[in-house]
This record gives C-alpha cells, sequence and structure tokens, in this order.
C-alpha cells in the first residue's frame, strides 16, 4: 500500500469498557470510510487493552482508512488506588487531560498528521474545550438513549419537575416519551444518587453542549424515532447506531476489551438451538452476594441451560469477591458454564442462547435488539432503569426481574425462576423473539449502505472534511490552533502505510 492522504480525527475516551467500546466502534466505522482515526485514553487502560486485545503501535487498515491508538498518562502511579474513586479521577483526568491532549495534538502535526476534530463521549466534558482553545472543531458521541439524552437534558435545563428532595416519587412526562416513573428516570438524576459525581459529569458534558458540532448518538432512527425527531429540532443530532455493526469493515479484529475473553463459543456450539440463558451485569455492576446466590438457585431450579460472566472485581474496588453457593458447580453440570469475561457479541449471535439477563448497560441493550435477542431486565443505576423500562414497555423484547439499585430489595429465587421461564418458553417468549428479530432487521438495515446511520456517518465524514481544510487554511495563516507554528500542516496528514 502506497502513501495515503487522510483527513485525522483524535477519539479522546473516558476509560470504562461502556465507552471505550461505541467510541471505538465508532473510531472504525470513521476509519471504514476512509478518515484516520487515533483512538487515546489514560495508558492505565491502554494496558489492559494491549494486554488483551491485539492492538499494538502499528496503524491498523480498517476498509478505506486507519486506525492507531496513543495513550496518555493520567499522573497517577501506577496501583494508584484514587482511580476507583471517580469524585477525584474525574478532575485528575481534566487536569492532566487538558494539557497532555494539546502535547499529542502538537506531536502529531509535527510528524505530518495534523489533527482536523476531536470527538469524546461523556464523562469527559473538558474535551471539548481543549478543541475550542486550540480552534479544532469537536463533536461528542452520546453513549446512551436518545430517551436519556433526552432527559438529563430536560432536568439541566430545569424543563420540568424530576424527583427531588421534597418529592421524591414524582413521575416524569418528557415530550415524545413514555411517562417514566420516578424509578426509570437516569437515576443519577435522583436526589438520593450515590453516584453525584456522574451526574455533575454530565452536567459538565450540558453545560458545553454549545461547543460540539454535532452530537453523534449511537442509537437508530427507527428504535426512537419519535423523541429523536423531536430533539433534531433542538440540538445537532445525529444517530449512527447500532455501532458494533460495519458491514463496510465486518472483519476488523480491531478490539477495545479491557480483559481477555474466556473461550465459551465451542461450549454454545454443542448446545441445542434456543436453550440456553446468558447472563452479564456488564463491567461496572456488581451485585451484592445474597442477591448472586438467589440468581444461581433461580438458574438451577429452572432447568436451563447458562453462560453466566462472572467477573472478578478490580483489586482495589473494596467489593468482596463473589462466590458460588456450596455445591452449586456440581449441581450445574454440563448445564452451566461461568465465565470471568464472555465474547458478548458473539454469545448473543449464537443460535444456542434463548435469552440475555441484562443490567441493561446501553451498549448491551444495543447488541442485545440488534441480535434479535430477548432480555430479562436486571437494571441497577443510571441509564440502566430507563433502558430497562424500553426494554420491557417500549420495545417490548423484555421481562422486568427487577427495578433498580434505589429499590433495595432482594429478588428471590423464584422470581428469578418464573422470570426465566416466562422469557424462554411460551407465548410471551415467542412474541418477544419475534419483536426481538423486528428491531435486528431495522438495526441492520438502519448501517446498511443507504440506511439512515450510514446516511449519517457518511454525512458527518464530509462535514469532518469540509471543516478540516477551514481548519488547515486558518492553520496555515496563523498559530491560533498552535498546530500551525509546529507542524508543517500542507497537507492534510501524507502517511506512509506499510501493510
Ligand atoms: O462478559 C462481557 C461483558 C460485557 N462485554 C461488553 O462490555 C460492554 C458493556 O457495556 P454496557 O453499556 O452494556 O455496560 P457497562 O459495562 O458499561 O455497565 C458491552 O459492549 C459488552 O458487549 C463483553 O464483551 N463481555
Ligand atoms: O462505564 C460506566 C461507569 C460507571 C461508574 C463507574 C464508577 C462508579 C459508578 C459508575 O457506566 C456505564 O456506561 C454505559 C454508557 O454510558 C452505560 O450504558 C452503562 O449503564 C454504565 O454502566
Amino acid at each position: 500500500m502506497g502513501s495515503e492522504a487522510l483527513v485525522h480525527v483524535l477519539l479522546v475516551s473516558f476509560p470504562g469498557q461502556g465507552h471505550v467500546n461505541p467510541l471505538l466502534r465508532l473510531g472504525k466505522r470513521l476509519a471504514s470510510k476512509g478518515l484516520l482515526v487515533t483512538f487515546t485514553t489514560p495508558e492505565s487502560i491502554g494496558k489492559a487493552m494491549r494486554k488483551a486485545s491485539n492492538i499494538g503501535e502499528e496503524l491498523s487498515p480498517v476498509g478505506d482508512g486507519f486506525i492507531r491508538f496513543e495513550f496518555f498518562e493520567d499522573g497517577w502511579d501506577e496501583d494508584e488506588i484514587r482511580r476507583q474513586d471517580l469524585d477525584q479521577y474525574l478532575p485528575q483526568l481534566e487536569k492532566v487531560g487538558k494539557v497532555l491532549i494539546p502535547e499529542m495534538i502538537r506531536r502529531n502535526a509535527e510528524q505530518g498528521r495534523p489533527i482536523s476534530c476531536l470527538i469524546n463521549n461523556p464523562f469527559i466534558p473538558w474535551v471539548s474545550d481543549v478543541a475550542d482553545s486550540l480552534g479544532l472543531p469537536s463533536a461528542m458521541l452520546w453513549v446512551q438513549s436518545c430517551a436519556c439524552f433526552t432527559s438529563y437534558y430536560y432536568y439541566y435545563h430545569g424543563l420540568v419537575p424530576f424527583p427531588s428532595e421534597t418529592a421524591m416519587e414524582i413521575d416524569v412526562q418528557l415530550p415524545c416519551m413514555p411517562l417514566l416513573k420516578h424509578d426509570e428516570v437516569p437515576s443519577f438524576l435522583y436526589p438520593t444518587t450515590p453516584y453525584p459525581f456522574l451526574r455533575r459529569a454530565i452536567m459538565g458534558q450540558y453545560k458545553n453542549l454549545d461547543k460540539p458540532f454535532c452530537i453523534l448518538m449511537d442509537t437508530f432512527q427507527e428504535l426512537e424515532h419519535e423523541i429523536i425527531e423531536y430533539m433534531s429540532k433542538i440540538s445537532p443530532i445525529k444517530t449512527v447506531g447500532p455501532l458494533f455493526k460495519n458491514p463496510k469493515a465486518p472483519n476488523a479484529t480491531v478490539k477495545g476489551d479491557f480483559m481477555k475473553a474466556d473461550d465459551c463459543v465451542g461450549w454454545l456450539d454443542s448446545k441445542p438451538a434456543s436453550s440456553i440463558v446468558y447472563v452479564s451485569f456488564g463491567s461496572v455492576v456488581y451485585l451484592k452476594q445474597d442477591q448472586w446466590d438467589e440468581i444461581a438457585y433461580g438458574l438451577l431450579n429452572s432447568g436451563v441451560n447458562f453462560l453466566w460472566v462472572m467477573k472478578p472485581p478490580h483489586k482495589d474496588s473494596g467489593y468482596e469477591v463473589l462466590k458460588m453457593p456450596e455445591g452449586f458447580l456440581e449441581k450445574a453440570g454440563d448445564r452451566g458454564k461461568v465465565v470471568q469475561w464472555s465474547p458478548q457479541e458473539q454469545v448473543l449471535a449464537h443460535p444456542s442462547v434463548a435469552c440475555f439477563v441484562t443490567h441493561c448497560g446501553w451498549n448491551s441493550t444495543m447488541e442485545a435488539l440488534t441480535s434479535g435477542m430477548p432480555v430479562v431486565a436486571f437494571p441497577q443505576w443510571g441509564d440502566q432503569v430507563t433502558d430497562a423500562k424500553y426494554l420491557v414497555d417500549v420495545f417490548k423484547v423484555g421481562v422486568r426481574m427487577c427495578r433498580g439499585e434505589a429499590e433495595n430489595k432482594l429478588i428471590t429465587r423464584d422470581v428469578v425462576e418464573q422470570c426465566l421461564r416466562e422469557a424462554t418458553s411460551g407465548p410471551k417468549a415467542e412474541e418477544m423473539k419475534q419483536n426481538a428479530m423486528k428491531w435486528s432487521a431495522a438495526a441492520e438495515a438502519a448501517v446498511a449502505e443507504g440506511g439512515s446511520s450510514d446516511r449519517n456517518i457518511q454525512a458527518f465524514v464530509d462535514e469532518v472534511k469540509r471543516r478540516s481544510l477551514e481548519v488547515l487554511a486558518v492553520s496555515g495563516k496563523s498559530t491560533a490552533n498552535g498546530v500551525a507554528e509546529l507542524g508543517e500542516p500542507k497537507v492534510n496528514g501524507e502517511l506512509k502505510v506499510v501493510s
């Protein structure tokens, strides 16, 4: 392969699995449409990604473009336990990132790869300030549903009353959305949330919402039609999901897992069609031992086959390591498999899997819908409680097993068993499967060439290219963005690529 002139975008991610995955997927989509993409997040996560996945120093070809990684130090020692406390870590990231990201941008310009656009995900809203201060265009990838985006928007602007200390249990009616019961509103907005720092981080993004020229969303028009149409009149949103599907580069192997996935596909292959319940609560939720035990007995008593993800807690998280109940694995025998981390996309696409017991993180939600997989909703906090509402009552692909952490209620083995039966056999299970298959077809159509998300991605790429000419024209004349005086960005990233 010879030299290529590519427009270069820098993706800056919050260091969480549920944030890295969609931003990296966006990166691959942009690359597949001919951009050069550099992906960055703190080195503490870079280290885990390099160990678990096949990413290295080199440029990886994806479709018509390329993706590469550069990580930045967060200024703390490798074993600093304060990383587990976002109340302390988010300000540290902002302090360091505001210095190191501009340096990274300068370095890239010096090396003949001037950056034309910055894209961040929520929780690190200061990235838009960095872009602004350098005179660079920026965009934000919203990694949750449009319904959640709208909820936060209405909260930030004080447009309707939300649950408050004096009125904890009020329901919330937002335009083009179903009535949200008090515990279906994104829980970071509850006055009692144990995660007020995440509410602050998200509100920081809304404060900065005039800075990105575009808000990309990992959802699709057909899924949240009315609310997307409504919010498009207020904010420059563009739906580009489901991002995990990339028809232009289906075989791109670049992945951002923080843990190596255990091999379980052979075991799935050995089981009959639609016989397995897949259970996973994502990368952050960590249940209490008594709840874990009830789920274990519910699985045993229901008689289903199951694949259960039991990820180890971070060593500095303060969580006690969960244990399976005495004799559980022996009783389950070959009916069950427990892994530390799964190749979830493959699992959800596997014909042996009948349903997904999920915490309803937005990535898991999109992956389930796109894979035509019915769910049993076990939300805990944040957007999960709203996603559960949509999965069950709006998308009609789910059975509800709980209402969230705030309820502080032990879900018994009998309820677990009953939900599993409902989701795997009988008329309700069939109806949910049919609905899920309908969403799957709509999702595939949205990302296929000419589909709603594909058109939006293409329009975004065209706009980034157009703006890159403006950036280069300005930087050629002045030093306002701090790039031109260091680099020689006469052509936009003349790159030598050897593959
Ligand atoms: O065993 C697992 C569990 C999760 N995931 C992936 O991790 C992400 C989790 O994101 P989500 O928004 O669902 O939840 P979070 O972890 O952010 O709470 C999704 O892309 C999953 O496919 C995975 O690959 N293997
Ligand atoms: O990645 C996170 C981190 C949440 C967190 C970390 C530390 C203490 C409390 C909470 O959240 C996930 O982000 C996804 C995308 O926004 C979302 O869909 C999932 O529900 C979250 O778990």
